[in-house]
C-alpha cells in the first residue's frame, strides 16, 4: 500500500503534461461487461430511441418498459465502439441480475486464485559518499539534533544515511519514523532506503508527511478522541472546505450581522478559518474572543457553521487532521504510549515550515531520539501558518545540539552568492552559514523587458537553445499562461506543475463527487453536484426542497432523494429513486470487492475489481459517461481527463474507496515534480510556482516577473505595517532564494516594464530584491521594445543573433 500513492503521484504528474497518457479504457469497459450481444437500436440518440420505440432486453428477450420507466434501460457500451448501434439494452432485473454475477465472479475468482504478488528487483547501490559535516550528522548520537542545512548541501542524502545508520547499529527498523513536507519527499526517501538497507527493513519504516502520519493514526484510534467524529469520517480537501464555507456563507446572516454574500469570498474566509485551527482556536473559543471588526465577527459565524456542518457529516478538514491528532496524544494517554512506543526515533525533515499544531504532535510523539533538519532562510509557509520559531522552542524544549551543512555540490558560486547576498538583508535571520558552491564563473542575468509577451518570448528563445534542463519559476500560477504559449509556438516540449490544476477540472469534480457520495453518504455539497449531473429534472427548487426534508430527517440530502416526497416534483423524486438505487448497488458491489481478479493473457485495460473498473462502472451506470461524452462541449478532451484519473485509480482495490480518497485529498502542488527517471522523453522545461521548486534542482533557472506586486506580492504585504510588514518581506526575499539556489550553472531573473494587470498595462518598478544583488554578482541587460508589432518578427530574430543580451544561455 505504501508505493501506492507513489503510482498515484506519477500518473497525475504525467496527467499535466503537455502530452496526455493514452490507455485503451474502452477495450477495458467492454471486457467487464457481459458477453456481447447485438441488439438492434438505431443510431439515434439514447433519449430519442427511449421514448420513441420499444425494444427487447438482451438478457431475457422481453419487451422493454415503456417512456416512463425508460429508466430501467441500460446502455452499455461494447467493442469499445462509440456507435449506438453498439449499446445493448437490459431490463431492470436483468442488469440487476449481470450486476450479482459480475460481483460473484469477481469473489469466486478471488477464492480461486490468490492474485500474483510481482517480485521487485531489487537494485542495490552503494552507500552513499558524505563529506565531514554530513558524516558528523548521521552519526551523531541519539540525542536531540538540529542540523541547519543549507540548500544543495545534501539533506535528503543525510536523512537517508541517518535512518540507515539507526538501522545499521541496531535499532528496529519499525521503530523509526521520518515525517516530510511533501509526498514527493516521502518517495524519495523512501526510494533511497530501498536501495540502501534491506528491503524488508526499508517497508518497515514509516515514512510519510505530517498530514498523511496523522490521518493514519485518527483513523486507526479515532474512538479514542473525545469527540464527535466517529470512524470512517470523510477528509476535506481544499476545494471541498472552500466549497463549504461558501455554503455557510450563503445561510441566513443573524439579526444585526447583516451581509452580502456576493461580496465574501469563500476562499478567504476559508484561509481565515484555517489561520485560526493552526493557532489552536475552534470555533466556540474564537467566538468568546471580543472582535472589533465586522471581517472578524463574519469569520466567527461562518466558522461555527462550518463545524457544526462538518460534524453532522461526520468530516474532518485538512487542519482537523493535524489538530485531532494533537488532541487524541495529548487526551489518550494509552493512545500516546503506544505510538511514543512504536516510534523511538523521529526524523523531521523541512522543519522550519512545520506550523504550531505540528511541532505539538512531534513533542507527544517525541521518546528516544528525535533529529530534524531545516534551514531557516529557506523558510517560505507562514502565510500558512508555518512557525518560524518552532526552531527556538525547539532548541529550548528539547536541548538540541546544533549542527551545519555549508557545503553546496548544487550551484555554481556566482549564483549561490548572489543568492545569500539577497537572503543577507533579511531583518530577522537566525542560523546565519557560509555556503561554499561548485566552482564556476557564469553570474545571473538581470533582464529587463517590455512587457509580459517580450518577457515570454525572451523566456521561449532561451528555452530553444538552453542545454539541459530548464526551470521558469514564477510567484502565480497565472503567470505561466503567456509563456505557454510562446513555448508552444517555439515547439518546445514543457510541463506545467500544477496538481490542482488538474483536479480543479469540472469534469474530475464530478467523478469525485460520485465517488465521495459513495464513500460518505452523508456529503450534501457532493449530492448537489451530482444530482443533477446527467440531468434528472432535478432544478434548484427540486433542491431546495430535498435540503429541507433532509434537514427534518437529519439523514443528509443523499437519503432524502431515495425517499424524496412532494413538494419534490413527482418526475424528480422518481429520477431520484432510480439515482439512489444505482448508488445503493454500486456501494454493495464496491464493498464486495476487496481484490482486483488477477488478468487474463492479453487483457487490457483495469483489472476487474481494481478501483479504476469501479470508477468507469460508476460512471457507465450513473448514465455519467454517455452525459459526459455526447451531450457536453469537448466531451472527447473530458473523457480522456476522467481516463487519467482512472489511471490513478489502477493500484486500489475497489474496496479501498476510502484510501484512494485520502490519497487524493493529500496530494499537493509541490507534489506533481517527482523525479524523471521513469521518462522516456522527459520534457525539457518546466514551468511551475517557486513554492512548488522547493526541493528540486536544474541546469538553468528562469525567475519571470522579479517586481515590485509580484515579488514581493501584494497580497503578501497588503494591509500589512511595522513588524507584520517586514516579516512578509522577509519571507518574500526567502522566496526568491529558494527559487535562486534551484539553478545550477545558469540564472536569469526577468522583469518587464509594463503589464498587463486586470487588463489594464500599468507600469511595474523592479522588485527591490533586485537591488540586493551587488554589481559584480550580476549582468544587466536590458532589451528595447519592439520597433512596432508589425516588425516584431524581424526584431525577434535579429535579437536572436544578439548574443550579448542572451550571454550565458
Ligand atoms: N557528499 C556529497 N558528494 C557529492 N554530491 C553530493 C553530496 N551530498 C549531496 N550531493 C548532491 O548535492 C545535490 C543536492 O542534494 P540534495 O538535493 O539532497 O540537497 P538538499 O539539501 O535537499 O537541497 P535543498 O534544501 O536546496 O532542496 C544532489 O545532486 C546530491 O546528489
Amino acid at each position: 500500500a505504501s508505493r501506492r500513492p507513489r503510482a498515484v503521484l506519477r500518473a497525475a504528474k504525467k496527467s499535466t503534461s503537455a502530452e496526455p497518457l493514452t490507455t485503451n479504457f474502452e477495450a477495458a469497459a467492454a471486457s467487464v461487461v457481459a458477453k456481447p450481444q447485438r441488439l438492434p437500436l438505431p443510431a439515434k440518440t439514447r433519449k430519442t430511441v427511449a421514448f420513441n420505440q420499444q425494444y427487447l432486453c438482451a438478457g431475457c428477450g422481453c419487451l422493454l418498459p415503456p417512456e416512463h420507466e425508460i429508466d430501467h434501460i441500460v446502455p452499455v457500451a461494447l467493442n469499445g465502439s462509440d456507435a449506438l448501434s453498439n449499446l445493448q439494452a437490459l431490463c431492470k432485473p436483468c442488469h440487476q441480475q449481470k450486476t450479482r454475477d459480475q460481483r460473484h465472479t469477481i469473489l469466486d475468482a478471488v477464492k480461486k486464485e490468490p492474485p500474483v504478488v510481482e517480485e521487485k528487483e531489487v537494485k542495490r547501490v552503494p552507500p552513499l559518499k558524505l563529506n565531514d559535516q554530513q558524516r558528523a550528522a548521521v552519526e551523531a548520537s541519539t540525542e536531540p539534533i538540529r542540523v541547519v542545512a543549507g540548500p544543495g548541501t545534501g539533506k535528503t542524502r543525510v536523512l537517508t544515511r541517518r535512518v540507515a545508520h539507526l538501522v545499521e547499529s541496531g535499532a528496529r527498523a519499525s521503530s523509526v519514523l521520518a515525517l516530510t513536507f511533501t509526498n514527493r519527499a516521502a518517495n524519495e526517501l523512501r526510494e533511497r532506503l530501498e536501495e540502501e538497507i534491506n528491503p524488508q527493513d526499508a517497508s518497515s519504516i514509516s515514512v510519510g508527511t505530517f498530514h498523511r502520519v496523522c490521518l493514519t493514526m485518527l483513523r486507526d484510534d479515532v474512538e479514542a478522541l473525545e469527540s464527535p467524529i466517529k470512524r470512517g469520517f470523510a477528509v476535506y480537501d481544499q476545494a471541498a472546505m472552500i466549497k463549504l464555507c461558501g455554503r455557510c456563507i450563503a445561510e441566513k446572516p443573524p439579526v444585526g450581522l447583516g451581509w452580502d454574500k456576493s461580496e465574501i469570498k469563500p476562499a478567504r474566509v476559508q484561509s481565515a478559518i484555517s489561520s485560526l485551527k493552526n493557532a489552536g482556536f475552534d470555533a466556540s473559543s474564537y467566538a468568546d474572543l471580543t472582535k472589533e471588526g465586522y471581517g472578524d465577527r463574519i469569520v466567527s459565524r461562518v466558522f461555527d457553521l462550518y463545524e457544526k456542518t462538518l460534524q453532522q457529516r461526520n468530516a474532518v478538514d485538512f487542519d482537523d487532521m493535524l489538530s485531532l491528532t494533537a488532541r487524541l496524544l495529548e487526551h489518550s494517554p494509552a493512545t500516546r504510549a503506544k505510538y511514543a512506543g512504536r516510534w523511538k526515533h523521529v526524523l523531521v525533515d523541512e522543519f522550519q515550515d512545520t506550523n504550531g499544531v505540528q511541532y505539538d504532535v512531534l513533542k507527544l510523539l517525541a521518546s528516544d531520539s528525535v533529529f530534524v533538519v531545516g534551514d531557516s532562510d529557506q523558510a517560505i509557509y507562514g502565510w500558512r501558518g508555518a512557525d518560524y520559531e518552532n526552531q527556538q522552542r525547539y532548541d529550548d524544549d528539547f536541548g538540541a545540539r546544533l549542527l551545519k551543512l555549508e557545503r553546496n555540490y548544487r550551484s555554481a558560486q556566482p549564483i549561490l552568492s548572489a543568492a545569500s547576498a539577497v537572503v543577507e538583508s533579511t531583518t530577522r535571520r537566525r542560523d546565519a552559514l557560509s555556503l561554499e558552491g561548485r566552482e564556476g564563473s557564469l553570474v545571473p542575468s538581470i533582464v529587463e523587458l517590455e512587457d509580459q509577451d517580450d518577457e515570454a518570448r525572451w523566456i521561449a528563445d532561451v528555452c530553444v537553445r538552453a542545454e539541459g534542463d530548464v526551470a521558469v519559476l514564477y510567484r502565480t500560477n497565472a503567470q505561466s499562461r503567456a509563456v505557454e504559449r510562446e513555448l508552444l509556438k517555439a515547439g518546445v516540449s514543457y510541463q506545467l506543475l500544477h496538481a490542482k490544476g488538474f483536479f480543479e477540472r469540472k469534469e474530475i469534480r464530478d467523478v469525485l463527487a460520485y465517488l465521495r457520495l459513495l464513500a460518505y453518504p452523508k456529503d450534501d455539497d457532493a449530492f448537489e453536484r451530482v444530482a443533477n449531473v446527467p440531468p434528472r429534472a432535478v432544478g434548484p427548487r427540486s433542491l431546495e426542497r430535498l435540503r429541507v426534508q433532509a434537514l427534518e430527517g437529519g439523514e443528509g440530502m443523499l437519503h432524502a432523494a431515495a425517499n424524496a416526497k412532494s413538494p419534490v416534483p413527482a418526475r424528480a423524486a422518481s429520477n431520484l429513486k432510480v439515482f439512489t438505487d444505482a448508488l445503493d448497488e454500486l456501494r454493495e458491489l464496491q464493498q464486495a470487492t476487496s481484490t482486483p481478479i488477477p488478468a487474463e493473457e492479453g487483457h487490457a485495460g483495469p483489472l476487474v475489481g481494481s478501483m479504476a473498473w469501479f470508477l468507469l462502472e460508476v460512471l457507465a451506470r450513473t448514465g455519467y459517461e454517455h452525459y459526459l461524452r455526447h451531450e457536453s462541449v469537448d466531451g472527447a478532451d473530458r473523457w480522456r481527463n476522467v481516463r487519467e484519473l482512472a489511471n490513478l485509480a489502477a493500484p486500489y482495490a475497489a474496496g479501498e474507496l476510502v484510501e484512494f480518497l485520502d490519497t487524493l485529498a493529500l496530494v499537493q502542488d509541490q507534489d506533481m515534480a517527482a523525479d524523471d527517471t521513469e521518462e522516456k522523453t522527459p520534457p525539457k522545461v518546466r514551468l511551475m510556482t517557486v513554492h512548488a521548486s522547493k526541493g528540486l534542482e536544474f541546469q538553468t533557472v528562469i525567475i519571470a516577473g522579479c517586481e515590485e506586486g509580484l515579488l514581493p506580492h501584494y497580497y503578501a504585504t497588503a494591509d500589512k505595517d511595522g513588524e507584520e510588514l517586514a516579516q512578509a518581506v522577509d519571507e518574500e526575499r526567502r522566496l526568491l532564494y529558494v527559487a535562486m539556489t534551484r539553478a545550477k550553472e545558469s540564472l536569469a531573473l526577468t522583469r518587464a516594464r509594463t503589464r498587463l494587470t486586470w487588463g489594464v498595462s500599468r507600469q511595474m518598478e523592479a522588485s527591490r530584491f533586485l537591488d540586493e544583488i551587488p554589481a559584480d554578482l550580476r549582468r544587466d541587460v536590458r532589451v528595447a521594445a519592439p520597433p512596432s508589432s508589425s516588425r516584431r518578427r524581424r526584431w525577434s530574430s535579429s535579437r536572436r543573433r544578439s548574443d550579448g543580451m542572451l550571454a550565458g544561455f
